[in-house]
């Protein structure tokens, strides 16, 4: 009541539609938060307020100051601390291990071949967890299976508690959550998760990400045992279900367009002269068919298609005013069917980003947003994730033929976007 009716200012912006009087969306069980979708607008927002909504505290007790979850001013410090581990020098020595884990791929679909359909969530979920885990931690594989099934196991389990605690408003109070059963399967999740991180740091062998934490440790004194515990889970956690969801979505609008797909194929082999070699970092730049459909993807079928900021001061925007001590949210959804991208904004048109007009475009850096937006976007973004998702897509098209319907999935927002009517696809192998 108080910030609906009394703290309003004559320019604050229009409430959502489905608001009513006095007690505003309360019935919708989302209090009072305004949707931003211009692309000015969101981005002087994210780079004014670095802090996150109250709701990714839920996860506090799991990465506490890891990169997603920490207050404005330990982010800011850790961040700048962080950032030269992705340097590109330190992700080109990925892609040997990320071809070595893409061929396992290709090699366990082959038992999915020739099936009307299949799920492919798994695979990729193995993928991605292996290949992440393998680049950032540098696990030995017999250390590696806890975390392709305990560690993944409890990490599925716990978002989805935090998905149930955000769904029941009430546990939105600590004292009402700190008596719940989703507390007490929390508590019992967090010592499955911590048991298996916690001595990571002492028997992994190739390690770039980590070598880098644990040199900060020793030169600066920067990081202790367990924040480096919290960088770790923050990187898999962060890496592992948005990379997982934006591959499948991938795979499926390959499979959609057929013309797309074999124009993805004929790019690969004439990049690669019709060999059977690994995919070197060169060999990848050519790929830009591929990277323009990867995009595409990213553009209409966000894993991400919505984020939540704290407001810590009054923000000026375009049109309106929004107050300190509110919540906004980013409409990544919207931001990429803004009308700038044109009449044409609804559609799968991969061709769209090798039109020189996009860089003209893309001037306003908030269009386009699956990575986040502004200062406190996503650390593994391009160079990691893309590189990552590239090379196991460049080996499934290179080998199978693969069907399927975008248009058919239904997806709900989980921590990410899923697609709850499955992963379907069929799979047949290219003479
Ligand atoms: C397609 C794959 C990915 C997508 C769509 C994605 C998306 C995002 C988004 C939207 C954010 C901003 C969240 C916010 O503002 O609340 C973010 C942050 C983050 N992402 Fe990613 N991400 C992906 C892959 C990765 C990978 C592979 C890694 C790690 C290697 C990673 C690590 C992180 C971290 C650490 C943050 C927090 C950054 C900060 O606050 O400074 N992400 N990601």
């Amino acid at each position: 009541v108080w910030t609906t009716w009394f703290r309003q200012k004559p320019d604050a912006p229009p409430m959502l539609p489905g608001f009513l009087p006095i007690i505003g969306h309360s019935h919708h069980l989302i209090g009072d938060r305004k949707l931003l979708s211009d692309p000015d607008d969101c981005l002087k927002l994210a780079n004014t307020c670095y802090s996150k909504s109250y709701i990714y505290d839920f996860a506090k007790d799991f990465i506490n100051n890891g990169l997603i979850t920490a207050d404005a001013a330990t982010w800011k410090v850790n961040r700048k601390l962080l950032n030269p581990a992705f340097n590109q020098q330190v992700l080109d020595t990925f892609i040997n291990e990320m071809n070595i884990q893409a061929r396992n791929v290709v090699s366990n679909l082959k038992n999915e071949l020739d099936k009307k359909s299949f799920d492919v969530l798994r695979h990729i979920v193995s993928f991605t967890l292996s290949t992440v885990s393998r680049t950032s931690l540098g696990l030995a594989d017999e250390d590696q299976k806890i975390i392709d099934t305990d560690y993944a196991a409890a990490i599925d389990s716990i978002f989805a508690l935090y998905c149930d605690r955000f769904q029941k408003v009430w546990l939105h109070l600590n004292f009402i959550f700190k008596w719940s059963e989703i507390k007490r399967k929390q508590d019992r999740l967090l010592k499955i998760l911590h048991n298996i991180m916690i001595p990571v740091r002492y028997f992994c062998k190739f390690k770039p990400i980590l070598d880098q934490m644990l040199q900060m440790a020793s030169d600066h004194g920067v990081f202790s045992d367990e924040d480096i515990r919290e960088h770790l889970d923050t990187l898999v956690a962060a890496s592992y279900d948005t990379t997982s969801s934006a591959m499948t979505h991938m795979l499926l609008a390959i499979a959609t367009y057929p013309e797309i797909q074999d124009r993805i194929y004929n790019e690969i082999q004439e990049v690669m002269q019709n060999k059977d070699d690994d995919f070197t970092k060169h060999d990848l730049q050519k790929l830009v068919y591929l990277e323009a459909v990867m995009k595409e993807t990213l553009r209409l079928h966000s894993a991400t298609p919505i984020i939540g900021r704290k407001i810590d001061v009054d923000i000026k925007l375009k049109n309106c005013t929004i107050r300190a001590n509110s919540t906004s949210i980013i409409g990544v959804y919207a931001l990429h069917r803004h009308p700038l991208w044109g009449p044409d904004a609804n559609e799968f048109k991969p061709e769209r980003w090798l039109d020189p007009s996009i860089s003209s475009l893309l001037e306003k850096p908030a269009l386009f947003a699956a990575f986040g937006i502004g200062k406190r976007n996503c650390i593994g973004r391009k160079s990691y994730s893309m590189l990552m998702m590239k090379i196991v897509l460049a080996h499934i098209v290179r080998q199978y033929h693969i069907s399927g319907d975008i248009n058919k999935v239904v997806c709900e927002f989980d921590i990410v976007l899923k697609p709850v009517s499955g992963h379907h696809i069929g799979l047949k192998l290219r003479s």
